[in-house]
């Protein structure tokens, strides 16, 4: 599903800030991606993402080798994966109905086959009542919820979602976890980065460990870390 060979990444002529990252991830995988602030983690879901380009090394994605597509094949090839963004990037003069039909509108599916099942998905996420409401109207676990079902609406081989249970009370957090969980479970290979160290234990996944632009844990070595040395 995704290969990472030797992979660095720099910003324009800056050092890099990733360096010979080196993973593996199954299909049906589900991954947290975790380390200190600045470690790296959205840059390399950015590559994951396809929204940037690795300085070096190989990455493959759905069997196909990323930099030998052609900029035509891209659009098709992001279209296989959802993004659960940080800070949402939901429109705010769209309902959150259409925030959602929005990938399906621009695949070129007809309004007659989108609505009802953007609706039933949003019902699904609990937002069954907010199909009509505009983002600057919903709190931050309902846009996280909107920016979640437009992630998935696509039925993407790929779910990425950086931090999705940051700007959320604990148990919100938790239902988003079991929601993602659930789509896991019907098919979707699903890398989650996040700091909730709790989180992680409490789910279990596989954790892929960033410090310094370096992966210190491989996907396919596994142990939940168990380093919090906080008394909170
Ligand atoms: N657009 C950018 N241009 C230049 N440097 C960047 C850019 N985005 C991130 N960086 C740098 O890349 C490094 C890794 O940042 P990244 O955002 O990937 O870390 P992170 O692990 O996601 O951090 P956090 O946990 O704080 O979100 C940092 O040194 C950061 O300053």
């Amino acid at each position: 599903m995704v290969r990472f060979e030797n992979v660095g990444m720099r910003y324009g002529l800056g050092p890099e800030v990733l360096r010979d990252i080196s993973f593996n991830l199954l299909p049906g995988s589900f991954h947290f991606l975790t380390g200190p602030t600045g470690a790296g983690k959205s840059s390399l879901l950015k590559l994951l993402a396809l929204s940037h380009r690795p300085s070096r090394g190989l990455i493959t994605l759905f069997n196909k080798e990323v930099s030998s597509l052609a900029r035509d094949d891209l659009p098709a090839m992001r279209r296989k994966i959802g993004v659960v963004y940080q800070d949402f990037r939901l429109l705010d003069h769209l309902s959150a109905l259409d925030n959602v039909a929005l990938p399906l509108k621009l695949a070129g599916a007809k309004n007659d086959q989108i609505y009802q099942h953007v609706a039933e998905l949003l019902e699904w996420v609990g937002l069954g009542r907010q199909v009509d409401a505009k983002p600057p109207t919903l709190s931050g676990g309902e846009k996280q919820r909107v920016a979640i079902a437009r992630a998935v609406i696509n039925r993407p081989q790929l779910l990425i979602a950086d931090e999705p249970t940051g700007s959320m009370d604990a148990e919100m957090g938790l239902r988003l976890m079991y929601l993602l969980q659930e789509l896991n479970k019907i098919g979707t290979t699903v890398v989650v980065a996040t700091h909730d160290l709790e989180l992680i234990s409490r789910f279990g996944n596989p954790v892929m460990y960033l410090k310094d632009g370096l992966l210190t844990t491989r996907a396919q070595d596994n142990p939940p870390p168990k380093e919090s040395k906080d008394p909170a």
